[in-house]
């Protein structure tokens, strides 16, 4: 959970200075949906050369693992950028990276069993190792220099924002090949990267029909396309001589902000800068792991601290923040391996009852708070935050708790965090209750799911469709499978604690019948 100011990419003309991000984990850091979970207290605790010819039309290879990432279809795609499961740049971008100042690593960079490429230890690796050192020269950022001056120029005037800024900046650069400096790097970024970008919109409808991150997937495209369509009506239509039709179009957008999403870090200790770091972002994500990069005052580089060991030939890894499963699919284009992500959550839909006599009273009090008649609320394996609670309080409390209704707004609403969780004990069960019925219709909106899916035998025009199909299923399974995970282990503590709740109740009435007894002997 988070709070985050969603990126303003639309309506970027009238910004006067460059948006960032504000501060989340100092790691990969895609712009947040405007619904993006809130930072909520938990209730429970239960506890080669750029002028090479490419080909312009690619389509990657079908890897058969689990929770591989997506696969795509044949479509047009970028004229530059590598199959990174070749390994077809790494030589030069080593050579290229040696050549402008990255010091000697006691890594390489290998194919690898999680993440198709990745960074290997080539020695022994303790723990509280410093790794990488990449001089601030080898970072991308919206202050970096551009190769085509003029074009940079314009961006700058119109004061454009740093995710657009920085999308723009690796499709300018890119088209100009072994012009820019940055010729090797970009020849070694995945041709296709993964993310739920690639995805169209049957395919996010069909396979993400059951998890909220459906929501967040169209919400993402359509911000992406609605940033494109801003940036070209209001900038690259002025200038058709610096931004060719031909090459700032909506494809080479799709993978810029791919891009972006999947590899740009904020540097805590750079004021909060988002960069692109070559090499760093060879490194792929554990879950198990709490090492991120970050700027180093002393070494003058980009740095991590590793958290363990490694021997010699295995993978190192950094976390690219507390994400849950959802999230690392719709920015990275892959699912961990279920049960291996501690901070793995769902967001949960509850809504106000239409026919409830009180409806538009607990919605005003709702909306005086900036709450809607149908909020989210993130669900962890340990529990569920007060906020839910205090949002099924006010869902179930009879009209004669009317003065009670703006207290649970506002705790429903976070604004209340400093203060103690809402204690209403005469409505707790008929609250728990509530979260266990929206609990019990989620998990079977999951299971229909999966349960449909199985069975499901598309016909697919060709191997490479039905290979991709395979795979966007299997991560959309994956995900599925954890989040109802998580929804399944609420569900148990919510009918363990009513069946307690009521144990106790039948108790007290058993005593008092007892006692009543004796008196009347
Ligand atoms: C910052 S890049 C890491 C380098 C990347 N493997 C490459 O070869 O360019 C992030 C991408 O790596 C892959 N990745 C990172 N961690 C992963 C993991 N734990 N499982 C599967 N893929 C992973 C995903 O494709 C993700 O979009």
């Amino acid at each position: 959970a988070r709070t985050q100011p969603s990126l303003h990419f639309r309506g970027f003309a009238m910004a006067t200075s460059t948006t960032t991000t504000t501060a989340l984990h100092p790691q990969f850091r895609p712009p947040s949906h405007p619904r993006a979970p809130r930072q909520l207290r938990p209730f429970l605790s239960s506890s080669s050369s750029s002028s090479s010819v490419r080909p312009r039309f690619s389509v990657r290879a079908a890897a058969a693992s689990a929770s591989a990432p997506a696969q795509r279809e044949a479509v047009a795609g970028v004229p530059w950028g590598c199959e990174i499961e070749s390994l077809e740049s790494a030589a030069s971008l080593e050579r290229w990276l040696t050549a402008s100042g990255l010091p000697e690593q006691r890594l390489a960079l290998e194919k690898v069993d999680i993440g198709e490429r990745g960074l290997v230890a080539l020695k022994n690796v303790r723990n509280g190792e410093k790794l990488l050192f990449v001089p601030p020269t080898l970072v991308i950022t919206a202050d970096s220099e551009w190769s085509n001056r003029e074009v940079g120029d314009v961006m700058k005037r119109y004061s454009v924002p740093d995710w657009p800024l920085l999308a723009t900046y690796l499709i300018s650069e890119a088209s100009l090949e072994g012009s820019s400096r940055w010729s090797s790097y970009i020849d070694a970024l995945p041709r296709q990267p993964y993310s739920l970008l690639y995805w169209t919109r049957t395919e996010i409808d069909a396979y993400l029909a059951a998890s909220p991150i459906r929501e967040r997937a169209i919400s993402r495209i359509s911000d992406v396309i609605g940033t494109y369509n801003d940036l070209r009506d209001r900038i690259f239509s002025k200038y058709p001589d610096l931004f060719p039709e031909k090459v700032y179009t909506m494809e080479n957008f799709r993978w810029s902000f791919g891009i972006l999403f999947s590899r740009l870090v904020r540097l805590e200790s750079m004021d909060g800068k988002v960069a692109l770091v070559p090499w760093a972002d060879m490194l792929n994500h554990s879950p198990e792991v709490d090492a991120f990069l970050d700027y180093d005052k002393s070494s003058q580089g980009i740095v991590f601290t590793t958290d363990r060991s490694y021997q010699p030939g295995e993978q190192v890894f950094i976390s690219y923040g507390k994400k849950s499963s959802g999230e690392l699919l719709l920015s990275y284009g892959f699912v961990p391996k279920e049960g291996t992500n501690p901070n793995d959550s769902v967001e949960f839909l509850v809504s106000l009852n239409k026919s409830d006599e009180c409806y538009k009273e607990k919605l005003q009090a709702l909306k005086k708070h900036g709450l809607s008649e149908s909020e989210s609320f993130p669900l962890r394996v340990t529990g569920w935050p007060v906020e839910l609670m205090a949002y099924a309080f006010l869902v179930v409390s009879p009209p004669e708790m009317i003065q009670c209704f703006e207290e649970m707004a506002v705790a429903a609403s976070n604004k209340g965090s400093s203060k103690p969780a809402l204690n209403y004990p005469e409505l707790d069960e008929e609250a728990l209750q509530f979260i266990l019925d929206c609990c019990e219709s989620s998990i079977k909106k999951y299971t229909k799911y999966l349960e449909g899916a199985k069975g499901s035998a598309e016909v697919s025009i060709n191997t490479k469709q039905a290979n991709r199909t395979l795979l966007l299923k299997q991560l959309a399974r994956d995900l599925c499978i954890s989040e109802r995970r998580i929804l399944y282990r609420s569900q148990y503590i919510l009918r363990r604690r009513l069946r307690d709740m009521r144990a106790g109740g039948e108790l007290k009435a058993l005593s008092l019948f007892t006692g009543l007894r004796n008196l009347f002997k």
